[in-house]
């Protein structure tokens, strides 16, 4: 699967000073980045090269000046939210659209595209696979502090309204709920302007064993 964890990846990885500087020009980022935000950069770690063979399509197929050339994710700080309403496995429940557990903004160009000047839905959803995927993965490691790895076993994506490229976006993405190995996940996708362009609903099960 990974020659190393997701713990060991976000901590050992390094946030591009170049991302944060280019996203910060961004009126609808710049909140994010304020360091009295809520929530804190973190690696996106897919996006680095691991040395293997792993993550190929995220740190190269679709990380080059004319696909996605900048992508910045954010997990909300530990302790921003105190004693948030939980359900009887712990997820707080206070999270969805106007409080997501990790965010993430990416720059997409025009070398995703399907019809002129659309993002191909297929990258929406990769997008969205593997944005949803590190917010378990962080949900997973830093508050409910389980061990194991998670796979996609569905997701679901409602395009709302086509993605213009070149653009930036945010990717907002939240735990629903859990139940023993299967963690649910949500997330929306919006412009610039806030306008809700795409949504999906994600189910990842926990591996009974390493692979
Ligand atoms: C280090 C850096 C990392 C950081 C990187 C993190 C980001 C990664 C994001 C990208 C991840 C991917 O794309 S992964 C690649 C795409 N996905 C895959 O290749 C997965 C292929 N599928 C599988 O391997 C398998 O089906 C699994 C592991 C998902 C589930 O198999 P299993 O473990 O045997 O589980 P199983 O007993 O069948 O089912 C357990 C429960 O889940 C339910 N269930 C199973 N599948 C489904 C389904 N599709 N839709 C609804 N429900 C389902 C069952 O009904 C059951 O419910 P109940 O009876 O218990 O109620």
């Amino acid at each position: 699967m990974y020659n190393h964890t997701y713990k060991e990846l976000i901590t050992k990885l390094q946030v591009s000073q170049e991302d944060v500087d280019f996203f910060a020009n961004m009126p609808f980022a710049r909140p994010y980045i304020d360091n009295t935000s809520l929530y804190q950069p973190v690696p996106f770690v897919s996006r680095h090269d691991k040395g293997d063979l792993s993550d190929k399509f995220f740190n190269k197929a679709i990380n080059s000046h004319d696909t996605i050339p900048r992508a910045l994710a954010f997990m909300q700080r530990p302790g921003s939210l105190h004693s948030p309403p939980t359900d009887e496995n712990g997820i707080d429940l206070s999270q969805g659209a106007e409080n997501p557990f990790f965010i993430t903004f990416c720059q997409i160009e025009s070398g995703v595209n399907g019809y002129i000047d659309t993002a191909h839905g297929g990258v929406l959803a990769a997008l969205f696979d593997e944005t949803l995927g590190l917010c378990a993965e962080s949900y997973r490691v830093f508050v409910s502090e389980e061990g194991g790895h998670l796979l996609t076993a569905s997701l679901q994506v409602s395009y709302r309204s086509p993605v213009r490229t070149p653009s930036a976006v945010i990717i907002k993405t939240w735990m629903r709920r859990k139940e023993g190995r299967k963690w649910f996940l949500e997330a929306q996708l919006l412009d610039q302007d806030g306008l809700l362009k795409a949504e999906a609903k994600s189910l990842y099960i926990g591996l009974k064993s390493a692979l």
